[in-house]
């Protein structure tokens, strides 16, 4: 997809006893792998973000299952999974709105609860969990690459896109969702100029969109979040692409905060907004976006982010972590079975039922 030069980060990787973790809260000027040993260390790893991204969060809290149930003492089946199943309800409660993480951890319940059924011993048992999180891995890469053939087409050459947050590569097990298209334009010689939003509070279009899309040798370029309406007005933009942490049955859509106001300025322009999501980011046990739950983040992300005091001392923030736009905003959402358009309700229940 890329050059072996410009490959995308990899930010996840098994190593057998431990998880090998970017963390991506140093970017982009310091590459530093973790090392995790417990469920609780990627719990905390998810919860403060050094792994971030619905696709990223499920696949580090399947391998933090795969860690717990490797530590469990006891010689008893059962037990083991009782304790497979406090390790998962734990690292449930690490972020509350990508539901990538929800689906990710009641698959490892359910390989847990075929083990002890089928009458796998212990080892075979958590070997099989082992072998699952390597699943959801290997597939979010292939789904992340299907992604990106479906939206391909919806992109010609020279066309500005504009994306907000991070839905890369460092977010999913490769390629990302909102950029794989930005990949496979590169491998076959389309040029898209891509306009990266910075996305506040984080900086995650900052520090690593724009690192990450540069590295790859993509042509981005860095705007502040209250810029998108200039350059929309310019005309520079063609189409905006975003990925999503949760996508409810009748197609509204959770992302990172500021995402909403992207979409309300991209129907105001008449430019396509399109929303990249796997099959695992779409909860259609949620029916609307009013009932996905939205994180609130700790108010010094927004008075003193990286360090530096930005607001005085004891002012009251809002700080939620994502937004929700209503499906009549959304142009169209791509996943790895194709492009769903309007009315979303019936296109997305029909979707599943032809993937069951
Ligand atoms: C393919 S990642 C999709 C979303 O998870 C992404 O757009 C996003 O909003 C991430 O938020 P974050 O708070 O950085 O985890």
């Amino acid at each position: 997809m890329t050059t072996p030069e410009h490959q995308p980060l990899s930010s996840l990787n098994w190593k057998k006893d431990k998880l090998e973790m970017l963390d991506q809260r140093l970017l982009p000027e310091t590459i530093l792998m973790l090392k995790l040993y417990t469920p609780e260390e990627v719990w905390e790893s998810i919860h403060s973000m050094k792994v971030r991204g619905a696709p990223a969060i499920g696949i580090a809290a399947a391998f933090g299952v795969v860690l717990g149930a490797k530590a469990y003492d006891g010689i008893a089946i059962e037990g083991w999974l009782d304790h497979v199943k406090s390790v998962c309800a734990h690292l449930a409660t690490s972020r509350p709105t990508a539901v990538n993480l929800f689906w990710a951890l009641d698959r490892m319940m359910q390989k847990a609860n075929q083990a002890a059924e089928a009458g796998l011993s212990l080892a075979e048992s958590t070997d099989a969990l082992e072998v699952e999180a390597l699943l959801i891995q290997k597939e979010d890469e292939e789904v992340c690459r299907m992604i990106g053939e479906h939206a391909l087409p919806l992109f010609a050459d020279g066309m500005g896109v504009l994306t907000h947050c991070n839905a890369g590569g460092l977010a999913t097990a490769k390629y990302g969702t909102a950029t794989a298209p930005m990949y496979l334009a590169q491998e076959r010689g389309i040029h898209l100029k891509v306009f990266a939003d910075e996305t506040r509070p984080v900086l995650q279009g900052a520090r690593l969109t724009a690192f990450e899309l540069q590295q790859a040798g993509i042509d981005v370029t860095l705007l502040c979040d209250n810029m998108a309406g200039m350059v929309m007005s310019k005309g520079w933009v063609q189409a905006v692409i975003v990925g999503t942490d949760r996508v409810a049955a009748n197609g509204d859509v959770a992302n990172k905060i500021g995402t909403y106001s992207l979409a309300v300025l991209a129907k105001a322009h008449n430019i396509p907004f399109y929303v990249a999501s796997p099959l695992s980011t779409i909860d259609l046990s949620t029916a609307s976006g009013d009932l996905i739950p939205i994180e609130e983040r700790a108010a010094e992300e927004v008075t003193e982010g990286f360090g530096k005091r930005t607001a005085p001392k004891g002012v009251k923030v809002y700080n939620p972590a994502f937004d929700v736009t209503p499906n009549e905003y959304v142009t169209a959402i791509i996943t790895e079975k194709g492009i769903v358009r309007a009315p979303f309700q019936e296109n997305l229940a029909a979707l599943f039922a032809e993937n069951k």
